[in-house]
């Protein structure tokens, strides 16, 4: 069985999800139960070992895990890679339970393979933020969850700035709530107040008038996927910050995996985008249970019944507005066009669907 944290019920509690079988862990994928790009490679993959040491058809499980979310590069990546070492072991001679071991090893290769990729990241991307800013400790600006929450160690842009908390740098991290499912507020909150940073919430439409009065050193958010062309698919929310920092001449950087850069999508907009349900925007959803005595889960309505909801789950920046992708191979500048794919190819984690 696979054993998972329930992210819709973080901050307040902190209770396993046990997935038993391959269903339980799509459904708990679209419902962002677990969720966040690495860590949905990691958790595709052990689907994968697990549907093997179950006996389900391997194949029909990878092929449902691939496709329970579309944006994030990372699921396919990781489901292919735990079903090729099935299949590869099958084709050399293991039984079953040999072939379902292959699988497993495999996972846990990726597990240690992200790990390591988020220290590596938060040492460039500290080591950019010092030569980018001026001394004298920064105010950084994230959205969404990016985290350990979603990774085999400490995350991307988050972990960068928890690195850059480790060396006292941290004057303030803003995290933007990201609406509608509020990773930020309830996620980032989290890990940034366990970790001891200097942390202020803000709704995702006040981050403007952060800007104006000029208390945004950089913004640092994660991706879902890169295209060949550098452009970012990341959580809905994004796009916008990367328009106010270009106005406001704030660095926007990107930290994500080289596993994240999908060199077989040529551009912004041929990366698919999520779209979500409506009762997302139009119920204000609790996820866990409150003092109030709400049941978990219930929606309360806020639109007027049958309001139908624009709900994109994604939006893609354009490279011209990202100042510097951080990997954990070194930082390139996608505004260049080139460097991406070198940088891929440096990588152990390079995505395997890369055209390179
Ligand atoms: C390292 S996480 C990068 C992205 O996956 C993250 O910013 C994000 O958009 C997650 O979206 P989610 O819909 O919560 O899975």
């Amino acid at each position: 069985m696979l054993v998972i944290l329930d992210q819709t019920r973080l901050p307040a509690e902190e209770v396993e999800l046990v997935c038993t079988d391959v269903p339980v862990l799509v459904e708990a994928i679209r419902s962002l139960a677990v969720r966040g790009a690495p860590l949905l490679g990691i958790a595709g993959a052990y689907g994968v070992a697990l549907a093997a040491a179950r006996g389900f058809d391997v194949d029909e499980a990878a092929e449902s895990l691939a496709h329970a979310r579309p944006t994030a590069v990372n699921l396919g990546y990781g489901v292919r890679r735990a079903a090729a070492a099935y299949h590869a072991a099958a084709k050399a001679g293991a039984d079953a339970q040999g072939a379902a071991a292959a699988a497993l090893a495999e996972a846990r290769a990726l597990h240690r393979e992200d790990a390591e990729a988020s220290e590596r990241m938060a040492a460039h991307g500290l080591a950019l933020l010092d030569e980018l800013l001026p001394a004298g400790g920064y105010r950084l600006l994230t959205h969404c969850n990016t985290g350990a929450l979603v990774s085999g160690g400490g995350g991307t842009a988050l972990a960068v700035a928890a690195a850059v908390h480790r060396v006292g740098q941290l004057r303030r991290l803003w995290v933007d709530e990201t609406r509608p499912l509020l990773q930020g507020a309830r996620l980032t909150a989290y890990e940034a107040g366990r970790a001891g940073m200097a942390y202020t919430l803000l709704t995702d439409n006040a981050a403007g008038s952060l800007f104006a009065a000029g208390e945004v050193d950089a913004v640092l958010i994660g991706a879902d996927r890169i295209a060949a062309d550098g452009s970012v698919a990341n959580k809905v929310g994004s796009y916008p910050l990367a328009v106010l920092a270009r106005y406001h001449h704030v660095p926007f950087v990107v930290v994500a995996p080289t596993s994240t850069v999908d060199l077989g999508t040529a551009d912004g907009a041929s990366i698919e985008i999520e779209q979500r349900p409506s009762h997302e925007v139009t119920d204000i959803t609790v996820p866990y249970a409150p003092a109030a005595g709400a049941q978990a889960g219930t929606g309360i309505p806020v639109a007027p019944l049958g309001t139908q909801a624009y709900n994109p789950a994604f939006d893609v920046t354009p490279p011209e507005l990202v100042t510097a992708l951080v990997t954990e191979a070194g930082v390139v500048s996608p505004v260049t066009g080139d460097g991406i794919a070198e940088l891929c190819a440096r990588s152990r984690s390079g995505n395997g669907m890369m055209s390179i």
